[in-house]
């Protein structure tokens, strides 16, 4: 037998353990006798597709991975542009503000400030210890942009490990989605009946910081070979909890690597398109930010490591970088600033605050606008008509999620610069037809990165994820277009194509990890890249049918 069918979670420990396998492989008797895989594939398929609202395809879908593993990560590899949008960003959005009302059964751990002094016994209640490879943890602080969702937060984690086993074949037995409870200030959830987390205001930030040292620690001893993805956390906690740990036990911080590297790589490919278009040369390139939180300063860090790559020094590399807050440009004679943006703030400017963004860009000239603000609509038609005058070929990326918080969408952009656009967006948005010409968005999504990131690291067994590992994700991607997608004007590969690009970006993953001397699986050093490609994609699991 394949898979165990049972509704009680407590025996679907026995289920976690087995490896997931068609059900129409399920003993004789056990189905019905008309039921054969292909045809099961296209009654999935139906049944999804006769569904109006996207929350409901959602719904559809979990309890399809809950009850047919198999089948659910079949049809999602081989429709995947349209399944990422479903199990992922933007309908993950909504499935985190309605996640208490629509819950039918756990799918991952909850661990909360109940349980602190206490947290490894907790742990050990997880099914499936001895396979556990990647969890993905959350305090649902800052989901996407819609802030303080609490233990709703959960279907974040789970939908970035549905896409570690879409995208680069982690084993659906060796992900952990987590979400730590340690209350929230959402006033509506505290108030909700129906609201599933603890009901108490956040924990202050000792007992967060005390909490998180026994939990990691206990992490580490439960699940001695596990990597872990921080995730949406606010700002502050993003930051501090990847410099008080990182050196400690091999994690990352996704919306500050992972969109660091995603975006480079997008960029990247973007300035090769901008430059044929002006002539001006990558080291001219001028950036501006609308954000300056985790995702706006971690995406400025890594262009600035990147410049400094090219030969920059430190100086040079900064000075291509302006970052706009809620209170305008961030510059040294505005007033205090938080710790995490004092790096890239200006001191070339001390004239009265700065706050409209036109008038930014009129005074910076930017080459390339990257919002991660969550202002929807922050990119309007004199922002975009302003990039459009002082650019043969704008770079502008509203990166935001959900949908519903991107600072423009896809046709204003095209429509309001006349076509010339070089955009990405951080949630999907469809094709425009412009002057006769198919025009196609990026997107640019840290989902690019992550799971080849995290299939890499494992195999590796990596103690610690350097640097220069994320970085070399990221030009992993920058390298994957295909001549078919740069005819195309693309500035990222399609998503189809994630397997394989999973597969070499932890190719470079790993090198990257061998050199820094952080790998602990010494015997891939034997192997040549042919060899190593061949191993990572022998590991990859893959449904069966
Ligand atoms: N595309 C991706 O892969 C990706 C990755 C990470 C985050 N994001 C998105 O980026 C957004 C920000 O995430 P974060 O982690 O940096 O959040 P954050 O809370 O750390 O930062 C938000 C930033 O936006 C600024 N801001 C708020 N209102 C503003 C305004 N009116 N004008 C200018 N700036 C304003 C804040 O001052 C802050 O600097 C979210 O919507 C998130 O979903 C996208
Ligand atoms: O979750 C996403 O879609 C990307 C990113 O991690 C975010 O926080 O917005
Ligand atoms: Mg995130």
């Amino acid at each position: 037998m394949t898979i165990v069918l049972t509704p009680v979670w407590t025996n679907g420990v026995q289920k976690l353990k087995v490896e997931p396998g068609p059900l129409a492989k399920l003993p004789r008797g056990l189905t019905p006798p008309a039921l054969e895989h292909n045809v099961h594939r296209m009654r999935c398929l139906a049944q999804l597709r006769s569904k109006d609202k996207n929350i409901e395809k959602y719904i559809y879908l979990s309890q399809l991975k809950d009850a047919d593993p198999n089948m659910f990560y079949k049809i999602c590899i081989e429709n995947l542009s349209e399944f990422t949008p479903l199990i992922y960003t933007p309908t993950v959005g909504d499935a985190c503000l309605q996640y208490s009302h629509i819950f039918r059964r756990p799918e991952g751990m909850f661990i909360s400030i109940k349980d602190k002094g206490n947290i490894g016994k907790v742990l050990r209640n997880w099914p499936c210890i001895d396979g556990a490879r990647i969890a993905v943890v959350t305090d649902g602080s800052r989901i996407l942009g819609l802030g303080d969702l609490g233990v709703n937060g959960m279907p974040i984690s789970i939908g970035k490990l549905s896409l570690y086993v879409a995208g680069a074949g982690i084993r659906p037995h060796s992900t952990v989605p987590i979400c730590i409870d340690v209350g929230t200030d959402n006033k509506a959830f505290l108030e909700d009946p129906l609201y599933l987390g603890l009901r108490q205001p956040r924990v202050s930030e000792a007992e967060m910081n005390e909490f998180m040292e026994e939990f990691m620690h206990e992490m580490s001893v439960v699940f001695p070979e596990l990597l872990i993805q921080f995730e949406d956390f606010a700002t502050d906690k993003a930051f501090s909890f990847l410099s008080t740990f990182r050196n400690r036990y091999p994690l990352f911080n996704d919306d500050i690597q992972g969109t660091g590297a995603v975006v480079l790589s997008g960029f990247l490919n973007a300035a090769k398109l901008s430059s044929a278009a002006s002539g001006r040369p990558l080291a001219d390139q001028r950036i501006l930010f609308l954000g300056a939180g985790s995702a706006g300063v971690g995406v400025s860090m890594q262009l600035t490591s990147f410049f400094k790559l090219q030969g920059m020094s430190e100086e040079e590399a900064r000075q291509r970088i302006w970052l706009v807050d809620s209170q305008g440009l961030v510059y040294d004679s505005r007033g205090k600033l938080a710790e995490h943006k004092k790096y890239f703030s200006r001191k070339d400017y001390d004239g009265p605050p700065m706050t409209n963004l036109v008038d930014i860009i009129d005074h910076i000239k930017p080459t390339a606008l990257f919002g991660l603000s969550t202002m929807k609509g922050a990119f309007n038609q004199a922002v975009i008509e302003k990039m459009s005058e002082i650019n043969a070929r704008p770079i502008i990326f509203p990166l935001s999620n959900p949908v519903s918080l991107s600072e423009c969408v896809f046709s204003e952009a095209v429509e309001w610069s006349n076509g010339k656009v070089i955009f990405a967006s951080g949630s999907p948005f469809p094709e425009q037809t412009h002057a006769g010409r198919t025009l196609y968005p990026g997107q640019g999504n840290n989902m690019y990165v992550f799971p080849g990131i995290g299939l890499g690291a494992i195999l590796a067994r990596a103690s610690s994820i350097t640097d220069s590992m994320i970085e070399a994700a990221s030009l992993g991607l920058a390298d994957s277009l295909t001549d078919e997608e740069r005819a195309l004007d693309l500035v990222y590969p399609r998503i189809e194509r994630i397997r394989e690009i999973s597969a070499q970006i932890a190719l470079s993953v790993i090198r990257t990890a061998q050199k820094e001397g952080v790998d602990k699986s010494s015997d891939l050093r034997q192997l040549d890249d042919t060899a190593l490609l061949k191993h990572i994609k022998g590991k990859m699991w893959n449904p069966s049918s």
